[in-house]
């Protein structure tokens, strides 16, 4: 088994049911933390109006999904609500060796493959104040088939169940409150004892600092 050590960057997970608001709270966690890298996912699902190939996913077949599947190329990959969606093993494996900060927004399934592998991987599980806001969000998105919004309506209890799998939980009904909760994660994070001595390696050693002291 794999697992991270004190000199990587931290990997966020973000996870949610579809319509609670997570791509909207990370495209905004993200122009305030530019370090933050977010991971562009393989998916087999067609792309919605002004989605782009290479900036919200990489859009492919199911045969090329599977290829890459079968190779071993996706840290983790699940089904969901129809489609597949992976993670590619090489971008993150390189980001976090780099010591960049990586962000994954994935559902559940994925979190717990990628857990397995990074076990310091920060786990946030984002929800929605109510299932009526999440159908209400769905709907005034507008992006979605009414039939593909009931499917992800169905799909969000049995999402939410799984809240409890990880290290904290946003509530986001408050827009403002949920950034500043999930900014909050991402700066505490950092401050950890391995984040810290990564970064600021020379100053630790001018100090005596060991890493025997976490
Ligand atoms: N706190 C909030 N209050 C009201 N509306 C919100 C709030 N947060 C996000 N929204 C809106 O809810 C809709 C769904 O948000 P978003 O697309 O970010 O969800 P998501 O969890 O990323 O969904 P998916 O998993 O389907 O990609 C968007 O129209 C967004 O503007
Ligand atoms: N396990 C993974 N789940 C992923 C990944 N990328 C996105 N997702 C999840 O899929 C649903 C639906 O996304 P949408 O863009 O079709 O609305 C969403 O809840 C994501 O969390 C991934 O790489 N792996």
């Amino acid at each position: 088994m794999h697992d991270d050590n004190a000199s990587a960057g931290s990997l966020f997970m973000v996870v949610a049911p579809s319509g609670a608001g997570k791509s909207t709270l990370v495209n905004a966690l993200l122009a305030q933390e530019p370090a933050l890298k977010l991971s562009v996912s393989y998916t087999t699902r067609a792309p919605r109006p002004g989605e782009q190939d290479g900036r919200e996913y990489y859009f492919t077949t199911a045969d090329d999904f599977m290829r890459r599947r079968d190779a071993g190329e996706f840290l983790e990959s699940a089904e969901v609500h129809g489609n597949y969606y992976g993670t590619s093993r090489v971008m993150i494996a390189s980001q976090i060796k780099s010591g960049s900060d990586v962000l994954l927004e994935i559902d559940w399934q994925g979190a717990h493959q990628v857990k397995k592998q990074f076990s310091h991987a920060v786990g946030i599980f984002i929800l929605p104040p109510s299932i009526d806001a999440l159908e209400e969000r769905l709907k005034k998105r507008g992006q979605d088939e009414p039939h593909v919004i009931t499917r992800r309506l169905l799909a969000a209890g049995g999402e939410i169940a799984h809240a409890g799998d990880f290290e904290y939980v946003i509530i986001n009904q408050d827009f403002a409150r949920a950034l500043s909760e999930l900014t909050a994660i991402v700066q505490a994070t950092r401050c950890r004892f391995p984040q810290q001595a990564a970064r600021n390696a020379s100053l630790f050693a001018q100090l005596g600092i060991h890493a025997a002291l976490n």
